[in-house]
């Protein structure tokens, strides 16, 4: 008989030995990643160290770079995400992006939500879309009663909530953010916190950060990064991955216990 356990973990995606190539650079190496359900994962580690290049991995943003390739394996539910019939721009839909700086369209606020539906026209009613994201991302209550005015109209704080939504309106699986709060003051960081922290009991998300605070308070799990010098080209590693508390408080290797204490990087 086929017996399950109570609450088996599940993985969204899993890489094995990726390595990622800029032309003939080598930018980030060997990097192992079981990535859970239902979980915030912090990639946090020093600049340079390839947080992005690996995030960008995960929806295949890393295809519109010209020179970009990327070795090794990655499966998205068990299957490789990188196979000759898998359409990219269908694994940018299941897998949403957020990033550093708020990029709502010159359109209104209605239109930016309803943007994604529309594109890929999906079957739904927009109204209800649009509210439900809009909900979503703790925005409904601030633009309800003035949905036709532009996105770009909005606070910095909010105008990252609306690309949130955005994001939100194509009904995606995971949703990979890069810095997400690193243009906002420290309110709009926390709305952008507790979110998150709403959104993770649906979502899966992934989210690179330089604040280790941000990294404490709000994930799960913590890939820590590093840097080396190969020759005269600068190399990332994943050095450590473990649940956050033990990152911050008892990691196992030294380098990622100097750079959680602000000695290193
Ligand atoms: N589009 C690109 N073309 C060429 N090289 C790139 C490109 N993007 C990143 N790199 C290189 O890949 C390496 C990793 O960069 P990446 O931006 O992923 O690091 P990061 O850890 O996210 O850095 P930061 O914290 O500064 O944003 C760096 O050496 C960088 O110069």
């Amino acid at each position: 008989m086929h017996t399950q356990s109570p609450n088996p973990t599940s993985y969204v995606f899993k890489t094995e030995n990726l390595n990622v190539y800029y032309g003939s650079n080598l930018a980030v190496k060997n990097v192992n990643l079981d990535i859970p359900a239902r979980q915030i994962t912090a990639f946090i580690g020093p600049s340079g160290c390839g947080k992005s290049t690996v995030l960008r991995c995960f929806n295949r943003t890393n295809d519109l770079i010209p020179g970009a390739r990327v070795e090794g394996k990655l499966t998205y539910h068990g299957k490789d995400l990188y196979a000759k019939n898998v359409d990219p721009v269908s694994v940018r839909r299941r897998i949403g992006m957020v990033f550093q700086k708020p990029n709502p369209f010159p359109k209104s606020i209605y239109d930016n939500v309803a943007y994604g539906p529309r594109v890929l026209g999906m079957k739904v009613d927009l109204d209800e879309v649009v509210e439900t994201s809009l909900r979503r991302a703790a925005l409904w209550d601030e633009v309800k009663d003035k949905l036709k005015e532009s996105g770009q109209s909005l606070s910095g704080g909010q105008q990252q909530r609306l690309c949130i939504a955005r994001a939100l309106a194509v009904k995606p699986d995971v949703i990979l953010m890069d810095e997400p709060c690193s243009a906002l003051d420290p309110i709009s960081t926390r709305r952008i916190e507790e979110l998150m922290k709403e959104l993770e009991e649906e979502y899966t998300i992934i989210i690179v950060t330089h604040n280790m605070q941000q990294a404490s308070r709000v994930s799960d799990m913590t890939a820590f990064f590093s840097v080396e010098l190969v020759g005269s080209n600068r190399v990332g590693e994943l050095m450590e991955f473990s649940k956050t508390e033990v990152i911050f408080n008892n990691p196992v290797k030294e380098a990622t216990k100097d750079y959680v204490e602000g000695r290193f990087g």
